[in-house]
């Protein structure tokens, strides 16, 4: 893992909102693996991110990242979580109109996945300077991910709110327009000339073309201690 680095050591500026050490998150706990509130990745994503962030700065805005290195043990959670159908406490916020048994064959969540390369990551971007962002409370009464008045995320409009399993977040959905849709062009815009390419499902899901570690899915926790 010596080819990994820590986000804010190559860049102290971009946000963070690292939703799978909370309990916001489609399955509602901590995911395992995630020991530190931190972004982990290769050492070219990260720098690839960089120049991202310094166009992001010169127009006034800010990459604020969700989920980076994701451990395989954390995608094991995922994988027990889809087949446990009793669990549907989230639903409510992250899944409302598709059913819990597609979320993997929709394309939203992979049993083998990216993440675990090390070049993925899921991210937006903020207007700075930041708006406030209450905490989330566990147990909290969900809105649904594509409500106006959905959890106050302080992200630019994307249409839809991270990890909204729904049609509504593939980028390039017809029904997102206006804004929002500049938006999320925006933001695929600045990452595919750095580099990255989209998942067409998820407007925040991004790989980075010729990332180092093709064929490897890592497992080691998310710590500072890295490997
Ligand atoms: C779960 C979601 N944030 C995500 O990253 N989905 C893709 C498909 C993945 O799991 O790799
Ligand atoms: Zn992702």
């Amino acid at each position: 893992t010596s080819g990994f680095v820590v986000l804010r050591d190559v860049d102290p500026t971009i946000l963070h909102d690292i939703r799978y050490y909370t309990a916001h998150n489609f399955v509602g706990t901590r995911i395992d693996g995630y020991r530190q509130p931190l972004c982990i990745l290769t050492k070219p994503a990260a720098l690839a991110l960089r120049s991202v962030q310094r166009e992001m700065l010169a127009q006034g805005y800010s990459l604020k990242v969700y989920d980076c290195y994701r451990p395989e043990r954390a995608v094991d959670h995922f994988v027990r979580w889809a087949r446990d159908l009793a669990d549907q406490r989230m639903k409510p916020e992250f899944y409302p109109q598709v059913d819990k048994t597609r979320l993997f064959e929709d394309g939203y969540i992979a049993e083998k996945s990216g993440h675990s390369r090390g070049s993925t990551l899921d991210l937006t971007i903020v207007k700075l300077p930041p708006r406030y962002q209450r905490p989330y409370v566990a147990g909290e009464k969900l809105v649904n991910c594509y409500a106006p008045n959905r959890f106050p995320d302080n992200m630019i409009e994307m249409g839809t709110g991270y990890d909204c399993f729904d049609t509504l977040s593939h980028t390039d959905d017809p029904r997102i327009t206006g804004k929002a849709g500049e938006n999320r062009q925006l933001l695929k815009s600045a990452m595919v000339a750095a580099g990255f390419r989209n998942l067409p499902e998820e407007w925040w899901h991004f790989t980075l073309n010729g990332e180092p570690y093709p064929d490897t899915y890592f497992n080691f926790p998310v710590s500072r201690r890295l490997g």
